[in-house]
């Protein structure tokens, strides 16, 4: 069994070993990528979280990974490490994204390879966004390259799932998330108590707070706000608050609610027109006599949001679920039953579940 990289969370992940030493045997190089890709896997966002690998001779040269959002690509940063660059025109440069062939924030990475006459390179998987899209591999081969496309594509895929579907869906990765009891119950009935009732227990609570850290915004229904009232910041794990939002069709939650504020920017949804914003609260208008989860997902696809956590509640993440508008559900199931209360969102179509216990609770992940 393997531990998890959660290393103040009591967890540990069921299975998937032999898998991971099978990627490493035939696919070291692609693998080694993929784990350079972590370092800036939410830091880079919008923008792809890449590793690259130069090999000379079976031997590891020069290794990157890409910098902060803005900063030099993994392929610059590998080349750069490589100390005696003569080798480069005997070496292999293994990335786990199609190099760029656009002057973004930084020249195109193919140009740099074609520059150092690395005669091989073998790529993860192609680049879906548009000003790059095939165009990467074709300079490579232009330019006498032998280029190699497809190796471990599913892990590829996975590592950059949020830049991903920013591209290929036009909207944000979605995650639904609750917390429910043994007996499928997400809260007791409304009115029974105007305080947060927790179900999941503090270790959870903590990876959720992390998730904040990670992922780019977080997102409730009014019913949560006026049930709850949420803060939904980062307070019990390091890192940035995530953007905050909330959907209230009049406008009318009034100012003593903690989402207004100012800890965190946040978003209002609303069709009240007569509203003003302030530094931190941005409301916007959306046509409620129409299904609004595609406009809230147009909407933060502009502002190219490339993830959102939807954390409830009920009315909230069915509607999500409804809409066909998910990626993947974490829900945390603790041992308590309640008997009677809110039922959790039915979520019947899903492709793979993956469950990792976080001390008592059960943490299942299933992925649309
Ligand atoms: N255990 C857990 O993980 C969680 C439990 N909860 C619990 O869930 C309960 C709240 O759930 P619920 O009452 O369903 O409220 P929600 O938080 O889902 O909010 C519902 C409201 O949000 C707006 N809304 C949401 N989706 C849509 C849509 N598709 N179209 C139009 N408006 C929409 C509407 O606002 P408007 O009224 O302005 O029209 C609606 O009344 C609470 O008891 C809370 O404690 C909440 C979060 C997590
Ligand atoms: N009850 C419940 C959750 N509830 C969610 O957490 C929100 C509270 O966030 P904050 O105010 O920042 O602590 C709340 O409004 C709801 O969205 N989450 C869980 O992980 N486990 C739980 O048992
Ligand atoms: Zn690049």
């Amino acid at each position: 069994m393997a531990t998890s990289s959660i290393t103040n969370i009591k967890s540990v992940i069921l299975c998937k070993d032999t898998q991971i030493s099978m990627f490493k045997e035939h696919y070291p190089y692609i693998y080694r990528c993929l784990e350079l890709a972590k370092n800036g896997v939410f830091e880079a966002l919008p923008n792809p979280s890449v590793g690259a690998v130069i090999v000379y001779n079976n031997l590891i040269i020069g290794e990157g990974s890409t910098s902060k959002y803005g900063g030099p690509h993994a392929e610059v940063n590998a080349i750069n490490s490589v100390k005696n660059k003569n080798l480069l025109l005997k070496s292999t440069l293994y990335v786990s994204l199609e190099p760029c062939s656009h002057f973004g924030k930084t020249p195109p990475c193919a140009d740099l390879i074609i520059k150092m006459n690395i005669p091989k390179v073998v790529i993860g998987i192609t680049d879906p966004f548009s000003k790059v899209c095939g165009q990467g591999i074709a300079k490579l081969k232009q330019a006498g390259i032998e280029v190699l496309v497809g190796i471990l594509e599913e892990e590829c895929q996975e590592s950059n799932k949020r830049f991903l579907t920013l591209h290929q869906k036009q909207r944000p990765y979605i995650i639904l998330k609750w917390a429910q009891t043994q007996d499928g119950f997400i809260a007791p009935h409304s009115g029974e108590n105007h305080k947060i009732f927790w179900i999941s227990n503090s270790y959870s609570q903590q990876l959720v707070h992390k998730w904040r850290s990670e992922e780019v915004s977080f997102l409730v229904g009014k019913g949560t706000v006026e049930s709850d009232n949420p803060s939904l910041t980062t307070r019990s794990w390091f890192g940035k608050n995530p953007l905050r939002i909330f959907i209230d069709r009049t406008a009318s939650l009034d100012q003593h609610y903690t989402l207004k504020n100012g800890d965190a920017k946040t978003l209002c949804f609303t069709e009240n027109p007569n509203t003003t914003n302030n530094k931190h609260l941005t409301y916007i208008q959306i046509d409620f006599s129409k299904n609004i989860i595609p406009q809230i997902c147009k909407t933060l696809f502009e502002m190219q949001i490339a993830s959102v956590v939807i954390e409830g509640g009920l009315k909230t993440l069915q509607s999500f679920i409804d809409s066909g508008y998910w990626d993947e559900a974490r829900i945390f199931t603790s041992q308590n039953s309640i008997n009677q209360g809110i039922k959790s969102p039915l979520l019947n179509i899903y492709s793979k579940v993956i469950s990792q216990k976080i001390d008592s609770d059960l943490l299942t992940i299933k992925y649309r």
